[in-house]
């Protein structure tokens, strides 16, 4: 059962987390401008010719790939410096993918994090997809289990659907740990809309062990 009073959204206070701000390359602000055209795109109803624009971003796409190192390179690059929060899915601000999400911790651990949703992520009329709104379960959990100590990979994730999570409107998405049991850590978590709530989570998670550091080990080819 998940508790909801420590995942009040009305909670405040607490600092930021996860903060990368050093932009030296440039890539945050390309990336804004990615999530610009991402944004703009979903349902795109243009009163223009799209060919010549279509052209360019060929040419930047086509510019940006001979100037890349490669996927592998990259893959690499992304684990062996740990900079994880840079390029995860909700949080990262050069993962295009992200809408990006900061959080903040609370004295007591609870993660918590405002957003407002575009159209890229509906599923049904007005509402979050389903699978969005487990993605941000998944890492708002992961990110309360790495902050508290204890970490792991998810094994299992358990949501309550209980009323539409909104698209285009501020939603708040909390997370805390609530138990950890040797390698095996349990987390809960809530998305609200105002004072409504529309999702909680259950999560269990398993620390790998020696399979990440060796995955790790691997993709950095050491
Ligand atoms: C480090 C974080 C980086 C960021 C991650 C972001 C979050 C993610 O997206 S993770 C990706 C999605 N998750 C996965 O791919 C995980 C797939 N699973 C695995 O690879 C393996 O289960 C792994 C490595 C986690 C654990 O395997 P292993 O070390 O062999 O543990 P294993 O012995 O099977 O299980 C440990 C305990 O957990 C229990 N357990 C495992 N799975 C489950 C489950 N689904 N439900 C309940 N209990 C489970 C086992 O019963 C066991 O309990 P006990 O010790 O009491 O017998």
């Amino acid at each position: 059962m998940v508790e909801t009073g420590p995942l009040d959204p009305s909670r405040g206070g607490g600092g930021r987390i996860d903060r990368v701000d050093d932009d030296e390359a440039g890539l945050f602000a390309l990336v804004d401008q990615v999530r610009r055209i991402r944004a703009l795109t979903t349902g795109g109803l243009f009163d223009t010719d799209l060919d010549p624009l279509t052209a360019q971003l060929r040419e930047v796409a086509d510019r940006l790939e001979a100037a890349s190192a490669s996927t592998e390179r990259r893959q690499a690059v992304t684990w062996s410096t740990g900079d994880y929060v840079t390029n995860c899915p909700v949080v990262g601000r050069s993962n295009v993918l992200a809408p990006p999400i900061a959080f903040d911790i609370l004295d007591d651990g609870t993660l918590r994090g405002e957003v407002t949703l575009g159209l890229e992520y509906q599923g049904p009329p007005a509402c979050v997809h389903g699978g969005m709104v487990a993605l941000l379960f998944d890492v708002v959990l992961g990110r309360a289990n790495f902050h508290a100590g204890a970490t792991g990979m998810t094994v299992y994730l358990d949501v309550d659907y209980r009323s539409p999570t909104p698209v285009l409107e501020p939603i708040v998405v909390t997370g805390r740990q609530v138990r950890v049991e040797g390698r095996k850590i349990w987390a809960q978590g809530a998305i609200h809309a105002g004072d409504r709530l529309c999702a909680t989570a259950e999560g269990m998670f398993v620390e790998p062990g020696g399979l990440l550091l060796e995955n790790r080990r691997r993709l950095a080819g050491g």
